[in-house]
C-alpha cells in the first residue's frame, strides 16, 4: 500500500500524475476515468459554486479545506446547469450536509452528475506537488472494485495535450442568446426579479457564471447575454450602451481567435467595455498584451489585490490559470490592479475610456464583496454617456 493511502480499507480511487507519482483514495460519485488538469483551490466555501463555474471545464480541483459537503448543495447555488469541473478531490470523506438551504448532498449529486469524487487522500502533499511542477495532468479513476490498470493511467495523463491552445468556451457557451433579468440572492428573500427597464448590456459568454449576470442586473443593467461565436455586428446590432466580456475556460489566446476581432469591433466605437477573467485576457490581447501560462494559478477566496490607481487593497476570489504579462501592455493601456501575492497583473484600464477588465471575480460565488464597485462603475460609465 503507498504511503499517501491514509486508511487500510482497498483503494477504489486512484490519481495517477503524468510523472508517475501516484495517490490512491476512496472513490465516490461517478465511476470510469476522467483525464484533465489537477488544480488546488483554497476557498473555505462554496465547493457547489466551484465545481459549477464553466471556468473548471478541463480541469480535477483539489479542495485544501477539509469540510467539503458540509452544506450539501441547492440548485439556486449552481453557476451553470450542472458540474463543469472534471472532478473533485479532497482529504476526508464529504461531510454530512447541515443547511436549511440544501436539496441533495454532495456525493449524490456527483453520481447523477457524472463526477468522479476522490476522498482519503493526502491533499498537502498533492497540493506541494501541484506547487513544485505546475499544474500536472493528471487520469483520476474510481473503480469500486479497486482495479486499476497504473500503466494506461499514467499514459493517458501523459499523452493529454494540456490547456495550453485549447479553446474550452465554444463547448460552455450557450446555444442561444437569452436575456437575464433576475436580481442578486439576498437575505431573506432570496433571488429576485429587478423592476423597469435598465442599462442594456450585452454579456458575451464564454462560459459565464450566473452570479456574474446577477451582479449586472443588481448594478441595473438589462442584460442579453449573446453565444462566445457572436460577432461585433451580432453585438451592434442590439444597440448595446456597454458591453460585457465573460469568464471562461481554456486558453485566452486560442478563444482570442475569434473574440479578438469581435472586441476590436467594439473598441472601434465609444462603448464602455468591462471584462472579467477569460474577458479580461482577451480583451488584453485584443489591445495588443500577451497572456501566459502560470506555474498553478490562482484558485480561492482570499488573494488580495491592491488597486493602484487607489492605494487600497481588495481581497478578493480567483480562479485562473492563465495570466496577462504586464510587460507587453501598449501605451494608453494602464496596469490598474495587482496580485499582492506574486505581483501578477489583475487589472488593466483604457485611459482616458470607460474600458477595464480585471483577472479576479468581483461576483465573488464563492468569496468576498469588496470589489463589487466594479460592476457599479461599469454602470456609472453608462449612465455618464447616457447624460451625454
Ligand atoms: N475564470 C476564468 O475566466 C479563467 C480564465 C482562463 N481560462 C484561465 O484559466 O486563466
Amino acid at each position: 500500500m503507498p504511503a499517501n493511502h491514509q486508511s487500510s480499507e482497498k483503494p477504489t480511487a486512484l490519481i495517477a500524475l503524468a510523472d508517475g507519482q501516484l495517490f490512491y483514495g476512496k472513490g465516490f460519485g461517478a465511476t470510469g476515468v476522467t483525464v484533465a488538469e489537477l488544480v488546488f483551490n483554497t476557498a473555505m466555501t462554496g465547493y457547489q459554486e466551484i465545481m459549477t463555474d464553466p471556468s473548471y471545464a478541463g480541469q480535477v480541483v483539489t479542495f485544501t479545506f477539509p469540510h467539503i459537503g458540509n452544506v450539501g448543495v441547492n440548485a439556486e447555488d449552481d453557476e451553470t446547469a450542472e458540474p463543469v469541473a472534471a472532478g473533485l478531490v479532497v482529504k476526508w470523506d464529504p461531510t454530512d450536509p447541515s443547511n436549511w438551504r440544501a436539496t441533495d448532498d454532495l456525493v449524490d449529486w456527483l453520481e447523477k452528475t457524472g463526477r468522479i469524487g476522490v476522498g482519503g487522500v493526502d491533499t498537502r502533499r498533492l497540493t506541494r506537488a501541484i506547487r513544485q511542477q505546475g499544474a500536472p495532468h493528471v487520469a483520476i479513476a474510481h473503480d469500486p472494485e479497486g482495479n486499476f490498470d497504473i500503466e494506461a493511467l499514467v499514459k493517458k495523463a501523459r499523452e493529454w495535450k494540456g490547456l495550453v491552445g485549447l479553446d474550452l468556451a465554444k463547448d460552455v457557451t450557450c446555444a442561444q442568446s437569452y436575456s437575464w433579468n433576475e436580481k442578486r440572492w439576498a437575505w431573506p428573500e432570496g433571488y429576485s426579479r429587478r423592476e423597469g427597464p435598465g442599462l442594456k448590456v450585452v454579456a458575451i459568454d464564454y462560459g459565464a457564471k450566473r452570479n456574474i449576470l446577477r451582479c449586472l442586473a443588481s448594478a441595473g443593467c438589462d442584460v442579453t447575454v449573446l453565444p462566445a461565436s457572436a460577432t461585433a455586428e451580432d453585438v451592434l446590432a442590439l444597440n448595446p450602451e456597454g458591453v460585457f466580456l465573460s469568464n471562461g475556460p481554456g486558453d485566452p489566446a486560442a478563444t482570442g481567435e475569434y473574440a479578438v476581432p469581435m472586441i476590436k469591433g467594439i473598441l472601434d466605437t465609444e462603448l464602455p467595455l468591462f471584462g472579467i477573467c477569460l474577458g479580461h485576457q482577451m480583451l488584453a490581447l485584443a489591445l495588443g498584451a500577451k497572456t501566459i501560462k502560470m506555474n498553478h494559478g490562482h484558485h480561492g477566496a482570499n488573494h488580495p489585490v491592491k488597486d493602484l490607481t487607489t492605494g487600497k487593497v481588495e481581497i478578493t476570489s480567483m480562479n485562473h490559470g492563465f495570466t496577462v504579462d504586464a510587460q507587453t501592455l501598449p501605451k494608453g493601456v494602464q496596469e490598474t490592479h495587482v496580485s499582492l501575492f506574486d505581483g501578477s497583473n489583475c487589472g488593466i484600464a483604457m485611459e482616458g475610456r470607460p474600458v477595464f477588465s480585471v483577472q479576479y471575480h468581483p461576483e465573488a460565488s464563492p468569496g468576498p464583496q469588496d470589489s463589487y464597485y466594479l460592476f457599479e462603475r461599469f454602470a456609472e460609465a453608462m449612465r455618464a454617456r447616457r447624460a451625454g
